[in-house]
């Protein structure tokens, strides 16, 4: 026999190059410093465990390569091949067995679970090609072991993505069926698996950075159909992955014309307030919607949704509506005061509503404020509104929202109320007194309900609000004036808070003018100013219409307009301040007259800030609203 006759020129020395490719000669070399038995060539069984712990090594191999395995199989299932398997060690770790050669197979322990390295059966496809980590096909005598002779092998390795051999992919039969065509469909088809496995961990990847967006990511394609969420979606649908691709998005996304839109305009859009519809759970959310163009084609869209509640969240935290306020920021002495203070911490820990009553300036939003941040909403937004600023007839729109288009002026996209901004946390309500008589009812039945209808919208909004509501008007007069709703004034005096004027606690007067002058030194830093024996006496003195603020008021302005360290500036508290200013007018002004160009000018001192504006004219915020109204003064033109 040649391969015989070659093999002991071999084994005797002789240079047998010219005959024998030289990757043979190489292999040959190896499995002689092997010491590999010519007359041996049966695979070696590795254990159990073993094969186990491989196989589940393997597992990412064994999916991709199987259906490979299988289209080559039935291409070549007339020919007598086997397809086989290996991991990078030669262990055979999957198989489709031709029944043509089953017999030999078995005898030669060609079986998953076997060793076929050089060492253990001397040069053969696998073990050669894993030893040099290039495709080969082994042809008959070109086998090391003799029992090998009546077989060919094609074998090529397979690389993952950093060019290291996992495995190798092996077509082995009869000798005689040798074919060139063999080693092309092994290459190709290890090939394949490698592409295969590369696209696969490029979207491994993809995956975990889509995972770790916290928004939720959805791909659709331009009939609509679903093709790639990440987990956030999910956890926001509250649905498995399955049953989210089946979603008719048509259904899901009602309000949003994607088709005109996003397909034909190629159109990014960005929706600010929009309802998504997975049956009958509704998601409030933003939603940005980019198309996906491919060569000027669209091919999808890709949606990106944020929660409202979250979005929100995150507004609430960096931009306000915020509670500053805690309970020990508020300076009494007065035990009146202190014992209210006391209530309100044990009741903040409830839901129930609030009332507080007192005049203006006594610290009724200090309190609402430090309600909601000694309760378990204070992560939640602390939502204030002045009844008595928002015209009549937009109290529904500010305290509801409304929806797309639902009234001449409404923001396209839809609006949402102040109860919604305020879900998760508190609103406070301040000057509820002036909420419209033919409003009260509606209002009454959001609190009764916890669910709000916004003007236009087709459903109601399920809210977990609490409410704090203040005035500084009797109620109970104005219950008996019909002005206020017996019932409403039931539902929100579920506690009641009724703030003393700072008449009826003198002992708070210095108390508080010390804090106040304490900030501004501090605010200053380097003067240490302090108030004169006879300034303190007559703050003890002034009637305190204003109460808190106003006092606050005037120390700030005794602190600037004193030249020395010791604030002496009384005639700052002879007379109102307000009414300083009123009486310096000329007599021949009427009263209404000089009280419109007061606020005017505060307004215009204040850039058209009416909240500043009644600060410095030391009124209410409710009373600076009231007499904008009255005398119809154009804020926005000032
Ligand atoms: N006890 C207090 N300790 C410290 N500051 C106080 C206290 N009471 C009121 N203030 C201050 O006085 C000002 C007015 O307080 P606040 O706005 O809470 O009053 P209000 O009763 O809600 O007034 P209005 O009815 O006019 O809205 C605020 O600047 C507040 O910080």
């Amino acid at each position: 026999m040649i391969a015989n006759t070659l093999m002991e020129r071999f084994k005797s020395g002789e240079n047998i190059s010219t005959e024998v490719r030289t990757e043979i000669v190489d292999s040959w070399n190896r499995c002689e410093k092997m010491k590999v038995d010519i007359g041996a060539g049966r695979g070696s069984v590795i254990s159990a465990d073993d094969l186990k712990k491989c196989l589940e090594g393997k597992k990412e191999l064994l999916s991709i390569a199987r259906p490979v395995m299988e289209d080559i199989f039935e291409i070549i299932m007339k020919t007598s091949y086997s397809v086989v398997l290996t991991d990078e060690n030669s262990v055979l770790i999957d198989i489709i067995i031709n029944k043509d050669i089953e017999e030999i197979h078995e005898n030669l322990n060609f079986m998953k679970g076997t060793l076929w390295d050089e060492k253990n059966v001397g040069t053969n496809a696998i073990g050669t090609c894993l030893a040099m980590d290039k495709p080969i096909q082994i042809i008959g005598e070109e086998h090391y072991c003799i029992s090998h002779h009546q077989w060919t092998c094609s074998a090529a390795p397979i690389h993952d993505t950093k060019g290291r051999i996992i495995g190798c992919l092996d077509l082995s039969g009869r000798a005689e069926d040798v074919h060139t065509h063999t080693y092309g469909i092994v290459v190709t088809a290890a090939k394949n698996i490698e592409k295969q496995l590369a696209i696969l961990e490029s979207y491994r990847l993809m995956d975990v950075a889509l995972d770790s967006i916290l928004n939720g990511l959805m791909i659709i394609d331009t009939d609509l159909k679903i093709q790639r969420i990440n987990s956030k979606i999910s956890e926001l649908f509250q649905m498995d992955e399955k049953d989210i691709l089946e979603l008719d998005m048509d259904q899901v996304m009602k309000d949003v014309d994607i088709v005109n839109n996003i397909f034909i305009n190629k159109h990014k859009f960005r929706f600010t307030d929009i309802t998504l519809e997975i049956g009958h759970k509704k998601i409030e959310c933003f939603l940005d919607i980019t198309p996906i163009i491919f060569n000027d084609k669209v091919m999808g869209a890709v949606l990106v949704i944020r929660e409202t509640k979250q979005v929100r969240k995150e507004i609430n935290k960096v931009a306000g509506f915020r509670a500053n306020y805690t309970f020990d920021k508020i300076i009494t002495k007065n035990s009146k005061m202190i014992e209210l203070i006391n209530t309100a911490k044990k009741i903040s820990k409830t839901n129930c509503s609030v009332l507080i009553e007192g005049e203006s300036g006594t610290g009724k939003e200090l309190f609402a404020q430090s309600i909601h941040n000694e309760s378990h909403r204070k992560n939640g937004p602390f939502i204030a509104i002045n009844c008595a600023a928002i015209p009549k007839e937009l109290v529904e729109s500010e305290l509801f929202g409304y929806e797309n288009g639902s009234f001449t002026g409404a923001l396209k996209g839809g609006m949402p109320g102040k109860f919604e901004l305020a879900n998760g946390g508190t609103l406070f309500l301040d000057e509820i007194g002036e909420i419209p008589l033919e409003f009260q009812p509606k209002l009454l039945r959001v609190l009764d309900d916890n669910k709000v209808l916004r003007i236009g919208g087709s459903y109601e909004r399920e809210l977990d609000v609490r409410i704090i509501a203040a005035t500084n008007r009797n109620l109970l007069d104005e219950m008996s004036k019909i002005a206020f709703r017996q019932d409403l004034y039931f539902r929100l005096n579920v506690i009641n808070l009724r703030l003393l004027p700072l008449k009826r606690r003198k002992e708070d007067i210095i108390e508080l003018g010390r804090y106040f002058l304490m900030f501004l030194n501090q605010e200053n830093s380097g003067t240490n100013k302090e108030f004169s024996h006879l300034f303190e006496e007559k703050l003890l003195d002034y009637d305190w219409k204003g109460n808190v603020r106003e006092l606050k008021n005037i120390v700030q302005r005794a602190y600037y307009l004193s030249v020395g360290v010791i604030i002496d500036n009384i005639e700052l508290l002879s007379k109102n301040h307000y009414q300083t200013a009123l009486n310096e007018e000329t007599e021949a002004e009427s009263f209404k007259e000089i009280e419109k160009n007061s606020i005017e000018h505060a307004l215009l001192a204040n850039k058209g800030n009416a909240v500043k504006a009644a600060e410095d004219l030391s009124i209410s915020k409710a009373t600076i609203y009231r007499k904008i109204k009255a005398y119809a003064i154009n804020v926005h033109g000032i």
